[in-house]
């Protein structure tokens, strides 16, 4: 069996006066404004564990102070985890001297801020070849996989152009470019859309789905955002106070939410266009037709629902031969009818 491209376990950063003797302590369990008040420690992150699959997109979500920058900073120790234990690519990165550090940083992980931290004075392919230069790559190579970049980000028509010349949106096509260009095996996401403008947003979100079928990277993607997580994660883990709430698909964040946080969070979504019939579909009653259209269940009711609405019988939910369930109109509209109301 292959590692996780990320395993972290029992992850804790606590800041503040003796921050190393909280986790596993009684304090530990404290509530985050209770710690604060008894000892002047504040748990940004607090016991996390989650892993991460290899070409996964992994979103982190939460409100604003709920621990995601902490956490991702962890991952690479830009942020010295307090305790715990993370692994990528199956090597335990706590134990790692500075050297392999460093490797890890300029080779294996790559990072996009929302602060797209490009160089001023350098052209746009500069800036995306600006990780291979570090990596003490030679110019004609690093300009070669800087044009190949160029082009899978959008660019190719602005290699020579300086970053204040081009569109805030541009330039986090370069910050992708840049990350991109030193072929990591991950790649991490901190907010990286959250200055742009919504339209340009909703492109940069396209640009990364289409981006990670192109290049099948794995992801960890940072956001406040429940629309972004949805529309971007195969996998969505949602932090409150530094803690785990829930991990889960978008489906089943929004069909099974862990707690009230989450419930509150995902009422406004419109649910056709995440829940999958799997959420929706029901036993057959008896005597009901079961020759009607099949589908699997992993289709969402939004894509299923004109084939549902216009079949004159049950549509049968199949996976790999076996009936799990029939869903007919009055399934289907029950959601949609329930998604006006939720937005009323
Ligand atoms: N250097 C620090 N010293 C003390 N407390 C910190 C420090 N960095 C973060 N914190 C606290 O840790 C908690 C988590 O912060 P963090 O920035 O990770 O959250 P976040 O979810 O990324 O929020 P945002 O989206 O606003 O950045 C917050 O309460 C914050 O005040």
């Amino acid at each position: 069996m292959t590692d996780p491209a990320v395993k972290v376990e029992n992850l804790w950063k606590v800041f503040g006066p003796r921050a190393s003797r909280i986790p596993g302590s009684p304090e530990g369990e404290l509530s985050r404004d209770e710690l604060r008040r008894t000892t002047g420690c504040v748990s940004a992150v607090k016991d996390v564990s989650f892993e991460v699959q290899r070409g996964e997109v992994f979103v982190v979500m939460g409100l604003s102070g709920s621990g995601k920058s902490t956490l991702v900073r962890c991952l690479t120790r830009l942020i010295e985890p307090t305790a715990g234990e993370v692994m990528i690519d199956g090597t335990d990165v706590l134990t790692m001297s500075e050297s392999a550090l460093r490797d890890l940083r300029r080779k294996h992980v790559a990072m996009v801020f929302q602060h797209f931290g490009l160089l001023p004075h350098r052209r746009v392919l500069d800036n995306i070849a600006y990780g291979l230069e570090v990596r003490g790559v030679g110019r004609k190579e690093r300009h070669a996989k800087a044009r190949e970049v160029l082009d899978l980000v959008g660019l190719s028509g602005n290699s020579a152009s300086y970053p204040d010349q081009l569109s805030g949106g541009m330039q986090q096509r370069v910050g992708l470019g840049r990350a991109l260009a030193v072929d990591p095996s991950l790649l991490l996401f901190d907010e990286p859309f959250s200055a742009l403008d919504p339209l340009i947003r909703r492109d940069m979100q396209n640009e990364v789905i289409r981006l990670h079928h192109e290049v099948k990277k794995t992801m960890v993607f940072i956001t406040h955002d429940l629309s972004e997580a949805l529309k971007l994660g195969d996998r969505i883990l949602i932090m409150r106070d530094g803690e785990v709430v829930q991990v889960g698909t978008p489906d089943e964040v929004v069909g099974a939410p862990a707690d009230d946080y989450v419930r509150d969070f995902v009422s406004e979504v419109p649910k056709s266009h995440v829940l999958t019939l799997k959420w929706v579909m029901r036993p057959p009653l008896d005597g009901e037709a079961l020759d009607g259209p099949e589908l699997p269940p992993n289709v969402v009711v939004q894509t299923a629902a004109r084939q549902v609405l216009e079949a004159d019988k049950p549509i049968k939910v199949v996976e790999d031969g076996k009936l799990l369930g029939v869903v007919t109109d009055e399934d289907i509209l029950r959601v949609i009818v329930a998604e006006e109301e939720g937005a009323a």
